[in-house]
């Protein structure tokens, strides 16, 4: 089902009603945002290596299990975390744990520099999505800088980090997609202003939340 472009209160609102009131797990919605997002950059990626950036809220849960599901379809990939991932918290805790446990490669990033390191033929942002406010504090703008420097096919998941998704306004900087894998519907500052050029082309992926929930929000402001 396919619906018109939401703000950022109201996208917030369907994972909250859907594990709420509909009794849906955030695990679960992650695990579709994230196998979901991992189809399509395995379809779209070049061969080799995929690095995979992870902020510490739950976007960076996602980076977690798009990289389960990356490497289960052959890919190399390794995780580059913003923060220890012992100190993630709720859904994005569990799939870093599954993660570890998996021995998928993950370092901590301390420089932001050990991103260009080395020859990735796909960079994914998963460093912050809808929980993102005002411009980047503290590593993730170096990182994103960093990440843009690099000669790649690059992904942003569900918002670019440093774009506001509800005024389509860039921070300086701002992590510049190729694609950009949004979820349950696309958000309604990708379409104002200088926004394309920061999402690239953008895929809506389903998280599975029921029909009656996205009509309801649909038609909610
Ligand atoms: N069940 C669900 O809900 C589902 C959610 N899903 C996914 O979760 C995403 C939303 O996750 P989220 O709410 O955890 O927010 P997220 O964007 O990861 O960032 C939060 C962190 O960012 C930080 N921070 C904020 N602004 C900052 C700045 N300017 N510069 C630097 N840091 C900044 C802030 O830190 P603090 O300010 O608190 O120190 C906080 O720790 C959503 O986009 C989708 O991808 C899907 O899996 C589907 C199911
Ligand atoms: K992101």
């Amino acid at each position: 089902m396919s619906i018109s472009p939401l703000t950022r209160d109201q996208v917030r609102r369907v994972d909250e009603v859907a594990i709420r009131d509909y009794g849906l797990l955030g695990v679960v919605l992650m695990e579709n945002a994230g196998r979901g997002a991992a189809e399509i950059i395995n379809r779209l990626a070049p061969q080799g290596p995929i690095a995979i950036l992870c902020g510490k809220g739950n976007n960076g849960g996602d980076g977690y299990v798009i990289a389960r599901h990356l490497e289960l379809s052959g890919r190399q990939v390794e995780i580059f975390s913003v923060v220890d991932p012992r100190e993630l918290s709720g859904d994005a805790a569990t799939n870093a744990a599954i993660a570890f446990k998996a021995e998928i490669r993950t370092t901590k990033i301390n420089d932001a520099s050990q991103i260009n390191q080395q020859s990735w033929s796909a960079v994914v942002d998963c460093l912050l999505g809808t929980g993102a406010t005002g411009s980047l504090r503290g590593i993730y703008a170096g990182i994103v800088d960093a990440a843009n420097s690099v000669e790649t096919m690059r992904f942003a998941i569900d918002v670019p980090t440093g774009l506001d998704c509800d005024t389509g306004a860039a921070s300086i900087p701002t992590f510049i997609a190729d694609h950009t894998i949004t979820f349950v519907a696309s958000k309604v500052g990708f379409e104002i202003g200088d926004a394309s050029t920061y999402v690239g082309t953008v895929h809506e992926v389903g998280i599975g939340v029921p029909a009656k929930l996205l009509r309801e929000i649909a038609k909610s402001s």
